[in-house]
């Protein structure tokens, strides 16, 4: 069927009292920006309702955009049809012969928004449905779980049809949650756990710690490409690469084995926590998950988090790998993150970290390092890139190839 609009229907928002308009402004701009490409499309986010006007775009391409924009609880997509019983019926008709399977149940439900129409909602539901059971005599109707609901809504520029409900992405939009920082190193974790930030309306940008030539410029692209499928949920990230070497090679000369990984993080986090005050972050965002590896247990948590006041978030410090897989699969990073660059971690990784660091000690041993020149430098070296949704930085196959032989 050729839809004339999508009709937006909000999720949490609705309960957010004296903020709700500012959250609904962010998600008409939201939604405009993941529309970007198709001009002829118009946006109109009211108080109750968020309207996609297709103007002939294809309603198919739209929707699939729309499932990916937090803070939209689900959607329909509508026909205009003249404000008469006679066209309001012939398209109706229409949805059901589309749609109709043996034995199937039916209801009409009607919305009148447009109070000076003179067919009432009970009318409009008992002639409409009168209507299509004589056009239908296999239908059945069921108020109770219909197989399909034929909605009507009467408003004052003409009524809209529509019979599909489509899931949208729930959450809140991006942007209404303040700014983040997520450390994305190119695992499957930390992508994961910006998906779920940027869930709950945190705009997120990316940090990255890369330490050439350890670590490969695929390694780099393997990172950024990851930014690109999460920034399909915002429009565009901010990729933060920053230079690491010169800190994991000074610290493997002067850290005992057992604490490399320790003091390592702490400075993953000193220069996170840096550059989100720089650039008004109020959080920092990993992939930490409870007793996944040696790293991430609470006494290495707490050695590590010693270096900052700012909040350190986990969304996923309580799930189990594998339902951090599904998600990934999901929201598709999970190809990207098995890839096999080698990341700057695994690379100075010692073969057995203290799994319980104790926090005086790690103190002592970064003590030996000359934190402030290693930091400043560090951060002299800071690229900053913006990327789009989708945008793509792997080399073709063979490269990727190439590389893993
Ligand atoms: N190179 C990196 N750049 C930025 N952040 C990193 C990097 N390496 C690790 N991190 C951060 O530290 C967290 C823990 O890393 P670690 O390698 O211990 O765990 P992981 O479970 O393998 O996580 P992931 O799957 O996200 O790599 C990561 O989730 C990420 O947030």
């Amino acid at each position: 069927m050729q839809y004339s609009e999508i009709m937006v229907r909000y999720g949490e928002l609705s309960t957010k009292g004296k903020n709700r308009k500012g959250f609904i402004d962010r998600l008409g701009s939201n939604v405009r920006k993941a529309l970007h490409e198709y001009s002829e499309v118009k946006v109109q986010a009211n108080r109750d309702r968020l309207h996609v006007s297709l103007n002939g775009a294809n309603s198919d391409a739209v929707m699939d955009r729309l499932k990916m924009v937090f803070g939209i609880q689900n959607f329909s997509p509508s026909i205009k049809v003249d404000r008469t019983f006679e066209a309001t019926a012939e398209t109706a008709e229409q949805m059901v012969r589309e749609q109709i399977k043996p034995g199937m149940t039916f209801k009409v439900n009607t919305r009148r928004s447009d109070h000076d129409f003179p067919i009432d909602t009970n009318e409009m539901n008992t002639r409409l449905g009168g209507y299509l059971l004589e056009k239908f005599p296999d239908l059945k109707v069921d108020v109770h779980q219909p197989d399909l609901v034929i909605r009507v809504e009467i408003r004052g520029n003409g009524i809209f049809l529509t019979s599909q409900v489509v899931q949208g992405a729930g959450g809140l939009p991006v942007g209404t949650g303040g700014k983040g920082m997520l450390m994305l190193s190119g695992g499957i974790d930390s992508p994961v756990a910006g998906y779920l930030g940027m869930k709950r309306g945190v705009s997120m940008e990316m940090v990255h710690f890369f330490s050439p030539p350890y670590t490969s410029q695929q390694a780099l692209a393997k990172a950024k490409e990851l930014t690109g499928k999460l920034a399909r949920y915002s429009g565009s990230i901010q990729f933060l690469q920053v230079p690491f070497t010169e800190i994991q090679e000074t610290i493997k000369e002067k850290v005992p084995e057992g604490y490399l990984m320790t003091v390592q993080r702490r400075l993953m986090l000193r220069l996170s926590a840096a550059l989100a005050i720089q650039r008004h972050g109020l959080a920092i965002f990993n992939g930490e998950s409870l007793g996944q590896v040696a790293s991430q247990t609470m006494e290495s948590m707490l050695a590590i988090n010693d270096v900052t006041t700012l909040p350190i978030l986990r969304p996923v410090v309580s799930l189990d790998k594998t339902e951090i897989i599904k998600i990934a699969k999901d929201i598709d990073t999970y190809e990207l993150s098995i890839l096999p660059f080698e990341d700057c971690c695994t690379i100075f990784a010692p073969p057995s970290p203290k799994t319980k660091p104790n926090l005086e000690r790690t103190r002592t041993y970064e003590a030996r390092l000359d934190i402030d020149g290693l930091m400043q430098r560090a951060l002299d070296g800071v690229q900053v890139s913006e990327i789009k949704a989708g945008e793509e930085f792997l080399n073709n196959q063979e490269d990727v190839f190439a590389e893993l032989l």
